[in-house]
């Protein structure tokens, strides 16, 4: 393989992305030449509409997916938080990069913490995964839709349409934007979503060449954490649309996940955690999400699939 073209949505952070990505590639291959092929995908061109109406977050793969097949591109960068829990038939993930910073962030001009917010303070976010967190804090907030790229929404907070956004740590850091993160909010008071903060790389499930390539960037100990986490997804309801976060770190050959499943209207959550061997990161993730099927959650995902 002498040139490896990396199918990458359009936003600035799919960019930077799919850039770091090349980069590290090119560094483990000296000589293999690396380009992007920037495409922009119906996820990103629908904003008026929520995600779930219009087909899910699979959308944002969709058009890169097809690139591969039609031969267009040898890969797709994606943050792995976006990818379906089940992968499309045909496809493979060859790499999955370190984690970063997996924590979301508290973004305000005015306010340093969450708990800073006056009584009735406006928060923009369309995730139902921090709607509910912020709904079990602070049931006095009023929660407002905020979709778009970071960028966008960084400008919408500025024009003082909210108080106060929900972004993640990982995408403010690699804007350059990591001053405008007022605090952390983080595990085990507040859950990120599955795999956030982690890079994956999808290429054809018959395309050997490009996955041995990739191959060479995959991080064992993040793969491990965010099998864990995206098991205890698939096993909930198996769609990415949904009020559930969760986390896990490793402790030797130790691995812990804590998962959380919550209502954005009123706030009531459940929590569960456990823990096993690292070397059965799925079993793990079944387990945590057979404890929080045991105490109801399904009543909360069920509206959402
Ligand atoms: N849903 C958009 C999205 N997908 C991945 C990231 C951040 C980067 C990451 O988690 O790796 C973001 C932005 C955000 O949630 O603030």
């Amino acid at each position: 393989m002498k040139t490896l073209r990396i199918a990458t949505r359009k936003s600035p952070l799919a960019l930077w992305q799919s850039e770091h990505v090349a980069e590290r590639l090119r560094a483990a291959h000296p000589g293999l030449s690396v380009e992007l092929v920037p495409m922009s995908t119906r996820g990103d061109q629908v904003l008026d509409r929520s995600l779930a109406a219009i087909g899910g977050k699979g959308l944002f793969l969709k058009e890169l997916e097809v690139a591969m097949q039609r031969g267009e591109a040898d890969c797709a960068v994606h943050s792995l938080k976006d990818v379906p829990m089940t992968l499309e038939a045909g496809f493979a993930m060859p790499a999955i990069l370190p984690r970063a910073d997996a924590a979301d962030a508290f973004v305000s001009p005015r306010f340093e913490r969450l708990a800073d917010l006056p009584h009735g303070a406006c928060v923009g976010t369309s995730s139902l995964r921090r709607q509910a967190q912020l709904r079990a804090l602070r049931p006095d907030l009023v929660l407002r839709d905020l979709r778009g790229n970071v960028n966008t929404r960084l400008a919408r907070l500025d024009a003082g349409e909210y108080d106060a956004i929900v972004l993640a740590c990982a995408g403010l850091q690699r804007l350059g934007l990591a001053a405008r993160i007022r605090s952390r909010l983080d595990a085990p008071e507040w859950l990120p979503a599955p795999a956030q903060g982690a890079i994956a790389i999808e290429c054809r499930d018959d395309d050997d060449a490009c996955a041995a390539v990739c191959a060479a960037l995959d991080d064992a100990d993040t793969r491990c954490r965010v099998e864990a986490e995206r098991a205890m997804n698939r096993a909930l309801h198996g769609s990415c649309h949904v009020p559930v976060a969760a986390y896990a770190r490793l402790e030797g050959d130790r691995l812990h996940l804590a998962g959380a499943v919550g209502s954005a209207e009123d706030g009531h959550g459940i929590r569960a955690e456990a823990e096993g061997p690292a070397s059965d990161p799925d079993a793990l993730g079944v387990e945590v999400a057979r404890r929080l099927l045991e105490q109801g959650a399904d009543a909360l995902i069920a509206p959402h699939v």
